[in-house]
């Protein structure tokens, strides 16, 4: 395959960057507790100073990989697949969760709602970045808003993104995992205050696991 080939491929959504997949317990937000099979896709140019995942922001690191493949695997272990990155609405999502709904597994995603909304999902969850906004769509899809607390001022910018979103959203404060122990109390107080939020938690680095 010529590089002009793959490009095109890549741009159509048939080749993803893959930069891991693997079967786990969703950690975080409404699911969390739930078996499922993650696939982290390459590429993200929002630049949260904070990301626990670095390593997938340059897609050209991850092979281009036949979505064929990927849902071949994904079928083997897990009704449930959450789809994450990096920044997965960086590309096309339609033909990856057509194949996967076609095999009658249900799509999860998570995403920073920074580019337009592809794929059919059963479950968005819309974690908003104060460095690129989400699209309007991705507001009124959500199923779930976890916004991240690093600071005091992620309070304020929680409620500004609460405030877009549907009316049957689930809404969570998750700490950002290195300021953990300052931010919990104050994101405990925040909750019992406005109980409309819940806490969400990283539990799988709670569990050492993937
Ligand atoms: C790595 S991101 C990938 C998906 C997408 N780019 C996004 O940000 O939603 C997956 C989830 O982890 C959260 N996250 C990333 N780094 C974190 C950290 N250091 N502490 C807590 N949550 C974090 C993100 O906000 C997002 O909800
Ligand atoms: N166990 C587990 N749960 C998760 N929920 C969201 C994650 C992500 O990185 O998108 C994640 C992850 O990386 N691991
Ligand atoms: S949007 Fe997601 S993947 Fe991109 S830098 Fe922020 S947390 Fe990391
Ligand atoms: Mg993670």
């Amino acid at each position: 395959m010529t590089k002009s080939e793959r490009q095109a491929l890549l741009n159509k959504g048939l080749l993803l960057p893959l930069m891991e997949e693997f079967y786990t317990i969703q950690g975080e937000g409404f699911h969390k507790g739930t078996a499922a099979y993650f696939i982290r896709v390459g590429g993200c140019d929002v630049g949260c100073h904070w990301c626990d995942v670095k390593e997938s922001w340059v897609a050209e690191l991850h092979p281009p990989t036949a979505i064929e493949s990927i849902v071949a695997h994904a079928t083997k272990y897990s009704k449930t697949i959450v789809v994450t990155g990096g920044e997965p609405l960086m590309w096309n999502m339609d033909p990856l969760t057509s194949k996967l709904r076609a095999e009658g597994l249900q799509t999860h995603i998570e995403t920073s709602g920074a580019y337009p909304l592809t794929g059919q999902w059963d479950w968005i969850c819309l974690s908003p970045k104060k460095r690129k906004l989400p699209t309007h769509e991705v507001y009124a899809k959500a199923h779930e808003l976890k916004c991240i607390i690093f600071n005091k001022d992620d309070f304020r910018f929680a409620e500004e993104q609460a405030a877009k979103v549907n009316t049957n959203c689930k809404l969570y404060l998750q700490p950002e995992w290195s300021k953990r122990d300052k931010v919990v109390p104050d994101i405990v107080d925040y909750v019992m205050a406005n109980p409309k939020w819940k806490v969400s938690l990283q539990t799988h680095k709670y569990l050492n696991i993937p």
